[in-house]
């Protein structure tokens, strides 16, 4: 039976779809477009039906899965059921995070011919450069980001797991501003930096002369928090004794200020972080079990920078905008190669504070190597004996190169690989050189 047979069923869903204001269009199983609605053809452009999806959404030849990405449309064919991903589109506006389902249409027999493919562009992030957004676009930030889009509507408790500096705030932030309640309140608590008894009044608040100094009632931070998003950052660092209080305003869904008797209704949505192992927290006795299934309702784990080194030069470009706004910094090559070698164990923070010292640097409008890695130079003991050749007449500029090799490999306490790149050679050509150097040795 051909696709088409039921014409007018497609005559209806396309006038149905051209009523939506978000991109819409059918196409068929082999990836034709029959109909694109008035949003998606303002995005994509006019010339969209005829044409094939992967084409007009990417720029591709060739489906989305022969290209290293996933194919709604394939992943549709095989399951039978709808399929959502999260891919780049390039759009009026640019590329852009757009959140992709496809779903199968059943036809009069039963067969499924067409398929309504559903566009959404995400708030949560961008994946262009900009200042004021979470960046990003390798596959684990896409399908952290998938995650993310999906608990965002809801009201489920939401519990961020990464390490230091990977954004955890800033995915709390943006899953309130894209969620149902983004005009309401953000409030974010950092369980480690409060004291126990501390935790309790600025998470409760007290009634007058619940202790001495209590002078007038304080209303609380999950008061305060009201219709909107509570964040309990560092959760893995609240104490048993405060574990159980927390407890027990999510199942009761009230709390009573300290020192008052009256319960109070609290509604807010939770989103927790930690960067501890909590399920290790839990079989070591030091985490409640209760408490964790209550917080992990949907967990999301951040990835490290390690793990997303692509996204660096993205990330970088967008920090420099952020720390040294209208100044249009860029990167020399050798500093941006640098970057994608460091280990970065403080993450996205750290990245963030290397450019903006690199930037306080830097003169002009490049950033340079040396501007990076000032640190290093700076903690380097200022004299060698292969530096001080400077100073002590002329030499030939070969043995020069052969001891400055030398002192760079013993004091620089840079890899092979991160010294080449410091250097500007390739890695071959710096090993060529320093064998060349232990070859002439002996004789010198
Ligand atoms: N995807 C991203 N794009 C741009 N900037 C980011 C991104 N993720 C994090 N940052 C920046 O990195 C820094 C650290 O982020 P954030 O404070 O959200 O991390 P965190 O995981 O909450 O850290 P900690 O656990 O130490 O509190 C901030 O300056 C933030 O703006």
């Amino acid at each position: 039976m051909s696709p088409l047979s039921n014409e007018a069923s497609l005559d209806t869903i396309s006038r149905m779809l051209d009523e939506l204001s978000e991109p819409r269009i059918v196409i068929t199983e082999h990836f034709e477009i029959l109909h694109a609605n008035q949003a998606y053809r303002a995005a994509y452009g006019a010339e969209a039906p005829g044409r094939h999806c992967y084409e007009v959404s990417h720029g591709y030849q060739r489906p989305c899965d022969e290209e290293g990405e996933s194919c709604p449309l394939r992943m549709t064919l095989a399951s039978g059921q709808p399929e959502r991903v999260l891919h780049i589109h390039r759009t009026a506006h640019g590329d852009e995070h757009v959140d992709v389902e496809l779903m199968p249409l059943a036809d009069i027999s039963g067969h499924r011919h067409l398929f309504i493919e559903k566009m959404k562009p995400l708030q949560l992030a961008s994946s262009q450069a900009a200042a004021d957004k979470m960046v990003g676009r390798s596959a684990v930030f896409r399908r952290m980001l998938l995650l993310a889009q999906r608990a965002a509507p809801s009201r489920a408790a939401v519990l961020l797991i990464g390490e230091s500096g990977t954004g955890k705030e800033g995915l709390a932030h943006a899953i309130h501003d894209s969620g149902g309640a983004a005009q309401r309140p953000f409030i974010a608590v950092d369980c480690a930096s409060l004291s126990e008894t501390l935790l309790e009044s600025e998470l409760f608040g007290y009634e007058k002369g619940a202790f001495t100094g209590a002078n007038q009632r304080k209303q609380g931070l999950v008061e305060a928090a009201h219709g909107g998003t509570l964040f309990l950052d560092e959760i893995g660092d609240l104490p048993l004794s405060q574990q159980v209080k927390l407890l027990r305003l999510l199942e009761s869904g009230s709390f009573r200020r300290v020192g008052g008797i009256n319960s109070i209704p609290a509604s807010f949505r939770l989103i927790a972080a930690t960067h501890r192992n909590l399920a290790a927290m839990v079989e070591a006795g030091s985490f409640r079990a209760d408490l964790y299934y209550r917080l992990a309702v949907f967990p999301i784990r951040l990835p490290p920078l390690r793990e997303r080194r692509e996204d660096i030069p993205l990330l970088a470009a967008s920090l420099l905008e952020r720390v040294a706004p209208g100044r249009r910094l860029q990167l020399e090559p050798a500093a941006l190669q640098w970057l994608l070698q460091q280990p970065f164990n403080g993450n996205i923070r750290e990245l963030r504070n290397l450019l903006e010292r690199a930037s306080l640097l830097s003169d002009g409008d490049v950033i340079a190597l040396e501007n990076l890695r000032a640190d290093e130079w700076n903690s380097t003991p200022p004299a060698t004996p292969a530096m001080q050749d400077f100073h002590c007449g002329l030499l030939p500029l070969e043995q020069l190169e052969s001891r400055y090799l030398q002192w760079a490999v013993e004091h620089s306490g840079l890899s092979r690989q991160q010294l080449a790149s410091a250097l500007q050679l390739t890695e071959r050509t710096l090993y060529r050189r320093l064998a060349g150097r232990q070859k002439k040795a002996p004789a010198a």
